[in-house]
């Protein structure tokens, strides 16, 4: 049975005449992995922040765990783990320090020192955080997103300042997390290192859900290609055509593949043809692409 750790319900919110969330629902089941992603401005942080009772909103419902989330309302919390935008900082207090500030009386020193061995903090932990660039900061922030063990960790924007290993290493931590059931919703633009760690997606496009899936549907829908390079691109499309196989309007020699379309018939039919192939290449989708194919959907059907 799948069970839900956060619930929206036709979340609304505006500052000033501006409307930034318009009637926002999704759910979250718990031990999943989400991404949240959408354009600059979307409403992003801003639907985290009500999750964390940061403020008031006039509609709509927030429940964490089945109790009602607001600024006056927040005991489920407790279980909530987050760091949004900048991480919160004392520059005289070294990372140790924070992490200790930050944890409960039930998290082990063992606990702490996990997470900073694994986020690979251990050659500056007892420096003051003043000293620390934009990277290791941004790997404090993630060490007390952590530190308590929460069931729920929201985490906005947290490859910033990353470098490669570190961005490696936050998706191993991520990963095993959710493997004991940790439930994390992220926000990122590096759609290339969300996309390996997502279970499920919700996409916001001004201030609007404009699709949530599991990242197997989306994948299993999305197009596959068989990407072919050959000494007269022309002629090869010609002739594929002429045989009933499919090409996608992408441009070059490019046949959609439908599970039945073999690739040693293609590349028979074309050496036999006098054509030479130079290269051949699966293509899918990646989800920057399926991203923007959806957004430019939502804005072509938004303009009607
Ligand atoms: N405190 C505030 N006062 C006024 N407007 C705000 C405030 N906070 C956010 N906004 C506006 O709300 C909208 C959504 O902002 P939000 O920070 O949630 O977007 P986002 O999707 O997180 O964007 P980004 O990807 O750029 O971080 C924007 O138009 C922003 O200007």
């Amino acid at each position: 049975m799948t069970t839900s750790i956060l619930d929206i319900e036709h979340l609304s919110k505006s500052f000033g005449h501006k409307q930034v969330l318009k009637d926002v629902s999704f759910g979250v089941q718990a031990g999943h992995i989400i991404g949240l992603v959408g354009p600059n401005g979307a409403g992003k942080s801003t639907i985290m922040k009500a999750i964390l009772g940061l403020f008031n909103y006039p509609e709509g419902k927030i429940m964490v765990d089945g109790e009602v989330v607001s600024p006056t309302s927040h005991q489920s919390m407790d279980e909530v783990g987050a760091l949004i935008e900048y991480p919160g900082i004392y520059p005289f207090l070294t990372g140790y320090q924070h992490l200790h500030l930050f944890s409960k009386k039930t998290t082990s020193d063992t606990q702490v020192m996990d997470i900073v061995r694994k986020l690979r903090m251990d050659a500056y932990i007892n420096r003051k955080a003043k000293t620390y660039s934009l990277g290791m900061k941004q790997k404090l922030g993630i060490a007390l997103a952590l530190v308590n063990n929460p069931r729920l960790v929201i985490l906005d924007e947290p490859m910033n300042g990353l470098d490669p290993q570190s961005n490696k290493d936050l998706r191993n931590l991520i990963l095993s997390y959710a493997r004991s059931g940790t439930t994390f919703l992220i926000s990122s633009h590096i759609l290339s290192e969300l996309e390996k760690l997502i279970d499920d997606i919700v996409v916001i496009d001004q201030g609007q859900i404009v699709y949530t899936q599991s990242m197997v549907t989306l994948e299993s829908g999305s197009k596959k290609l068989l990407a072919f390079k050959t000494s007269d691109d022309v002629k090869a499309s010609h002739i594929l055509a002429q045989h009933g196989y499919q090409l996608d309007k992408s441009g070059g020699v490019s046949v959609i593949e439908n599970g039945q379309n073999q690739m040693a018939d293609m590349i028979n039919l074309l050496t036999g043809n006098g054509i030479n192939i130079e290269d051949v290449q699966h293509v899918h989708n990646d989800l920057e692409t399926i991203l923007l194919n959806l957004l430019k959907d939502d804005q072509v059907k938004g303009s009607k």
